[in-house]
């Protein structure tokens, strides 16, 4: 079967004041639509780099991604990005920054449809009750809902999301991390996250991209998360196949790619 989005035979090197700095070797992934893709991996192995290379802001040295057919060259709505510090532009209120989105990619809709489509996002990651708010004046875990709302408004064939969840506390990463499974499942979209958390990756994914350690990193392991969707955090603290496949990322982070910091 033919795959929705690949990644061909990656390669990635840096110039560097102290020489070439090989950070991708070999990197191939095949995702299908609709797949819920983490990425995990040591800190500095390439995880953002190979995020960074699907949105189009780096070039591979060698290979290349396909999107629907497609090559990626540069940047475009069809992959949009969240990061993990919320990127809204603080003179604007909730509702004008994910409406700047809507406006950019939606040009030829009506005012009253782009409207519509500003609410329609608002309402999925549950921020219309703040939507004449500004950044400054909203929590961390709700500018992260804002910047998922202007994401999705882009109604992008892949999101792609490097630590969406990593600034925020235990309590809020739970609830924001439940709504993005809502939204995976009401809307099927592509998705891949980048995370450094091992129960988010098991809970959200459909598949578990295991990076080995830099340089040269590659992908060391593909572990295939077959747990019935709508997923429930409480559920599956008690199903022994959770345990199994956490271990099992454990089992690759730590006995088989030990953490060179720590060692
Ligand atoms: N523009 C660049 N120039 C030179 N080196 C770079 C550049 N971007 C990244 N690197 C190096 O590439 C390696 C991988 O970086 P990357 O940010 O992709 O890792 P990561 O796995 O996402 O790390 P973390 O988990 O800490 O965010 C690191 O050694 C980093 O220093």
């Amino acid at each position: 079967m033919n795959s929705y989005l690949s990644l061909e035979g990656i390669d990635m090197s840096f110039d560097t004041p102290r020489g070439k700095l090989e950070v991708l070797r070999s990197v191939d992934l095949r995702i299908q639509k609709g797949e819920y893709t983490s990425i995990i991996g040591h800190s500095g192995c390439g995880k953002s780099t190979v995020l960074n290379i699907v949105a189009g802001l780096l070039q591979a040295t060698r290979g290349g991604v396909l999107l629907d057919n497609r090559e990626v060259n540069s940047p475009a709505p069809d992959r949009a990005v969240v990061f993990q510090n919320h990127s809204l532009l603080p003179w604007l209120t909730v509702y004008d920054n994910v409406r700047l989105a809507v406006d950019k990619v939606f040009a030829t809709d009506s005012a009253v449809r782009r409207h519509e489509r500003t609410m329609e996002k608002l309402e999925l990651v549950q921020m219309t009750h703040a939507r004449e708010q500004y950044p400054s004046e909203v929590s961390g875990g709700m500018k992260q809902r804002v910047g998922i709302a202007r994401a999705l408004a882009m109604e992008p064939k892949v999101l792609l999301m490097d630590e969406p969840f990593g600034a925020l506390d235990a309590l809020t990463r739970a609830h924001l991390q439940d709504s993005v499974m809502e939204i995976h499942q009401r809307l099927g979209n592509t998705v891949i996250m980048i995370t450094h958390d091992v129960d988010e990756a098991v809970l959200l994914s459909d598949r578990i991209v295991m990076m080995t350690n830099g340089p040269s990193a590659t992908i060391g392991e593909n572990l295939t998360v077959d747990l019935a969707r709508p997923r429930n955090r409480l559920a599956l603290a008690e199903d022994p196949r959770f345990h199994q496949y956490r271990a099992a990322v454990l089992r690759f982070l730590h006995a088989r790619h030990g953490n060179p910091e720590a060692a």
